[in-house]
């Protein structure tokens, strides 16, 4: 099946993080794709990824970076698909420096900013996933399967105090 979400990360070494996406995504059996495109390392590569990405037929692209985080907002300004950035956590300052370089994007270019790290990285799987089921019914319902079971597991863990 073709991707329809595009997870991409600044650097092979954001993987630890952005497993947690393609986990959920995996999961909820939703096709994507993932690759290392950087906006300060790989610039061409990062302009043809985004110019390109919808009509590759790509409906959303999930972007993890850290420290001086531009690769969201960098993709964000090229494509009119829903970007959502990722945090990654950084060594120096923990990840607040990623956190802020992804979310304080000047007003006409949203990138939709999680947390940082894996609740991030996995909610980031989510929230692409509930884009796409917004037209998918059979994704929805799969979203809402998934919600159900960690209700149970709530459940569960109160009972096992
Ligand atoms: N923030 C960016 C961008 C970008 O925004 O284009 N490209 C790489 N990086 C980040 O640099 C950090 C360190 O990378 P290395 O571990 O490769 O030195 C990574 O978290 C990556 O996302």
């Amino acid at each position: 099946m073709e991707p329809l979400i595009g997870v991409i990360m600044g650097s092979s070494s954001d993987w630890e993080t952005m497993k947690w996406t393609c986990d959920v995504l995996e999961e909820l059996d939703i096709p994507f794709e993932k690759k290392v495109v950087s906006a300060h390392r790989t610039p061409d590569l990062m302009f043809e990824y985004a110019e390109n990405a919808r009509d590759r037929g790509l409906k959303v692209i999930i972007a993890g970076a850290g420290g001086a985080a531009h690769l969201p907002g960098m993709v964000a300004a090229k494509t009119t698909l829903p970007v959502i950035g990722v945090p990654v956590q950084s060594k120096a300052l923990q990840g607040l420096d990623s956190l802020l370089s992804i979310v304080q994007m000047p007003g006409g270019i949203p990138v939709a900013t999680v947390a940082i790290g894996k609740a991030g990285a996995t909610n980031a799987g989510l929230l692409a996933a509930q884009i796409i089921g917004a037209f998918q019914s059979e994704i929805a319902e799969r979203i809402n399967n998934r919600r159900k079971s960690i209700e149970q597991q709530v459940l569960e863990s109160s009972e096992t105090l």
